[in-house]
């Protein structure tokens, strides 16, 4: 069971969809894919098969069901299959497929080669940490760098707190930035992150990955930051924000996602409460992102 997969599959109401990726997370999935089916979705999901038992998927397909009843939706129809690492490898390279994201980023599979494109294009192999793109938070907060780091733009320092496969932090490097500073509570996920890098050609020593969140962070940057990019759930980014100052320069941006509409006005209270004016708030479903700029005094 070692190395083996729970995959989870769950066929719903496109309207559906977002909340699910939502519950899929909270859960402990660690990437998701999603396809057509007829009308509806299927949503497929991966989780390491020592982190549930067959008593706990059941709980998530009635939480998924419960869901679905309270926004008055169908119930959808959950499954799910043991894989091995072969399988699972095969199954991402099935159902997931180069995405254009923004005005300028293409996200692209390791094992693909790249489309002809003048996008900037991120591979990336999803090893087993979050972050391949397809997800609607990670969408905005690559849009949010897209607006940060214009073309032409060249230089700064970034952290990523929760970087995932190292997504957004590739993202940043590409973007022009410098230099990124990396954490995620993940173990798998700091070593995804800097092979991912490497895979885009990027040199070893623009990307500084370990594990932890912001207090190793702050112990890792030798100086403030320009950007903060952090797409994790509005319950830990609001534990999250009052130590922003700590890793932000004057003027710093921030590009903050995986928050869940109902949970904006928590967050912009704490943002503004800590220093940061919100620029904008985007949306997409029922996620937003917050585009963020810390108050010069
Ligand atoms: C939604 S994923 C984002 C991954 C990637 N940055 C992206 O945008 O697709 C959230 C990530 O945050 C990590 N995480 C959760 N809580 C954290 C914390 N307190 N500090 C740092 N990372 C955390 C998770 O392990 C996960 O990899």
């Amino acid at each position: 069971m070692g190395n083996s997969w729970w995959e989870i599959e769950v066929i719903c109401d496109r309207d559906l969809e977002d909340a699910l990726y939502w519950r899929l997370e909270r859960f402990g999935c660690r990437g998701t894919a999603s396809t057509d089916w007829g009308m509806d979705r299927a949503v497929r999901a991966y989780l390491p098969a020592v982190q549930a038992q067959l008593l706990d998927l059941s709980a998530l397909a009635l939480w998924l069901q419960q869901d679905a009843a309270m926004m008055e939706f169908e119930p959808p129809d959950v499954r799910w299959r043991l894989i091995d690492d072969e399988d699972w490898a095969r199954s991402w390279q099935k159902y997931w497929q180069p995405l254009e994201v923004g005005d300028r980023f293409l996200i692209c599979p390791a094992w693909l080669t790249p489309p002809e494109t003048d996008r900037l294009t991120i591979r990336l192999d999803p090893g087993a940490a979050f972050g391949t793109g397809t997800h609607p938070t990670t969408q905005l907060c690559l849009e949010g760098i897209e607006m940060r780091l214009p073309p032409g733009h060249s230089g700064g320092t970034i952290a990523d707190i929760g970087c995932g496969s190292g997504i957004l932090s590739i993202a940043c490097l590409l973007s022009g930035a410098t230099q990124v500073y990396a954490v995620d509570t993940d173990p798998l996920a700091p070593a995804a992150a800097i092979s991912n890098a490497a895979l885009n050609d990027l040199a070893p020593d623009r990307l500084i990955a370990e594990q932890g969140s912001i207090e190793r962070l702050i112990q890792l940057v030798p100086e403030e930051c320009d950007g903060i990019v952090c797409n994790i759930i509005a319950e830990t980014v609001l534990e999250l924000i009052p130590h922003f100052n700590a890793i932000a320069k004057p003027r710093c941006w921030g590009a903050i996602g995986g928050i869940l509409i109902d949970r904006a006005s928590d967050i912009s209270v704490a943002l503004q409460k800590h220093g940061w004016q919100v620029g904008a708030l985007w949306r997409r479903g029922n996620w937003c992102s917050f585009n963020i700029r810390h108050r010069q005094d």
